[in-house]
């Protein structure tokens, strides 16, 4: 039986992926094989010395200590793509709230007392401080043309937009995915340049704190607005509020309220509602759970952020599922110990990624206890598993 430690609400439709006769599934359960998590910081938690994956129902991984992991030969997944369209498609209203004030436009209309005939009297006298402006013609600037810059550069060009993105590390699928009128920024400052519009798809790293900061928003033309639903860090909200304080920016939407920015007049916040959809829940689970249960019976990898592909088909016979360090002579020691132990070797794979290698390797006959506990203490190997029968 495997144990499965969820840390967030994860959807239904993903849990009924793992088969209640060989999964069990709660948010208490000790020892747990892998934990299936959403947004909960995980960087202060203990994690218990029986978890062998952790699976990120969503894209960013923040919020999940990567690296300790790794060096635990605990295999970090997350769910590329599952939730970009409902973030597109947020981003798209963001722009459209910040282009015709729709929140304070809200905000004002649910203000109106009086009879029906003071409200109208109100509403044409008041409307005028709502007026906006159009998207056509208007330029976007996208940062991170990934699963979701690249949905969002799509759908403001069909709106009609001008769309220039920055992104020096695109994958060559993405760029196949862009519409061949997006064009290439330099850099960030050109990109800020020429933008009415910034948007940010890019994950939180040291690379990526504040890479928006008071002196960078000098460089955008007056009247620029500024969307982030990546997350809260990229931008440096001080120099965003002092901005839009000096006329500057003329609007903020984001999805990271905090008090600085939640009552601002010119800034909307959403409560982290980005990937909030029955759709992207729905698929960010089922993603992740697939990929955990897959992980767990069979060892092979899809989609981990911390681990190389791997795939080596499985008949449920006699698996061992090595994480490693990727240096010289591991594979060697490995299978030095699995001869010694009078196991014959049927098939194997090795894969590497950076530091680290996963090994999976098929044998005639069940790996003693100890044979196993002999590999664990093979300077560099990080975790052992033994799967199937
Ligand atoms: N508000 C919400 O609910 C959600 C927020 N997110 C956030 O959005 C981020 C992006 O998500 P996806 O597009 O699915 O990820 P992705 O991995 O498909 O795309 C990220 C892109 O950013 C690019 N990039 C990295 N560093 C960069 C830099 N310094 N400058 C320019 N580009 C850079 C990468 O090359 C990659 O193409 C996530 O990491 C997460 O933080 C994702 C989903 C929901
Ligand atoms: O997928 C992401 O990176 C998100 O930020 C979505 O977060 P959530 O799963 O809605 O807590």
């Amino acid at each position: 039986m495997f144990k499965i430690q969820t840390l967030n609400n994860i959807s239904v439709a993903g849990l009924e992926r793992l088969p209640r006769d060989r999964y069990e599934v709660a948010s208490e359960i000790a020892n747990p094989d892998a934990i299936l998590v959403r947004s909960a910081k995980m960087h202060e938690l203990p994690i218990a010395p029986s978890v062998k994956a952790i699976g990120r129902a969503g894209a960013g991984t923040n919020n999940v200590p990567v690296a300790a992991m790794t060096g635990r030969g605990v295999a970090v997944f997350n769910a590329p793509g599952a939730n970009a369209n409902a973030v597109k498609e947020l981003v798209i209203a963001g722009m459209l709230i910040a282009a015709r004030n729709i929140a304070q436009a809200w905000q004002f209309s649910r203000s109106l007392t009086g009879d029906d005939a003071a409200i109208s009297q109100a509403v044409e006298s008041g409307k005028k401080q709502f007026g906006g402006f159009e998207l056509p013609g208007r330029t976007l600037g996208v940062i991170g043309l990934g699963a979701i810059g690249v949905k969002v550069a799509n759908a403001a060009r069909a709106l009609g937009m001008k769309v220039i993105g920055y992104d020096p590390t695109i994958t060559v699928r993405r760029a196949w995915q862009l519409e061949s009128d997006v064009q290439a920024a330099l850099s960030i400052d050109d990109l800020l340049a020429r933008s009415d519009f910034v948007t940010f798809h890019v994950p939180l790293t040291d690379a990526t704190r504040h890479m928006i900061n008071a002196e960078r928003i000098q460089t955008l033309p007056k009247n620029a607005v500024l969307l982030n639903f990546s997350r809260e860090g990229i931008l440096d909200d001080a120099a965003v509020v002092a901005a839009l304080d000096q006329g500057h920016l003329y609007a903020y939407c984001c999805d990271f309220p905090s008090n600085l920015l939640k009552d601002h007049p010119r800034v909307v916040t959403l409560p982290h509602l980005g990937a909030s959809t029955r759709e992207a829940e729905d698929n960010c689970a089922i993603m992740v759970a697939d990929q955990i249960r897959e992980y767990l019976e069979s060892g092979n990898v899809t989609n981990a952020v911390n681990f190389p592909e791997i795939c080596l088909p499985f008949n449920g016979d006699h698996r061992l599922a090595i994480v490693n360090s990727n240096v010289p002579n591991m594979v060697g020691q490995i299978s030095t110990d699995l001869a010694a132990a009078g196991l014959n070797i049927i098939d194997m794979l090795n894969r590497s990624r950076g530091d680290v290698a996963v090994t999976l390797i098929d044998v005639d006959q069940r790996c003693s206890d100890e044979t196993l506990a002999r590999l664990q203490g093979i300077s560099g190997v990080l975790s052992v598993r033994r799967l199937g029968g």
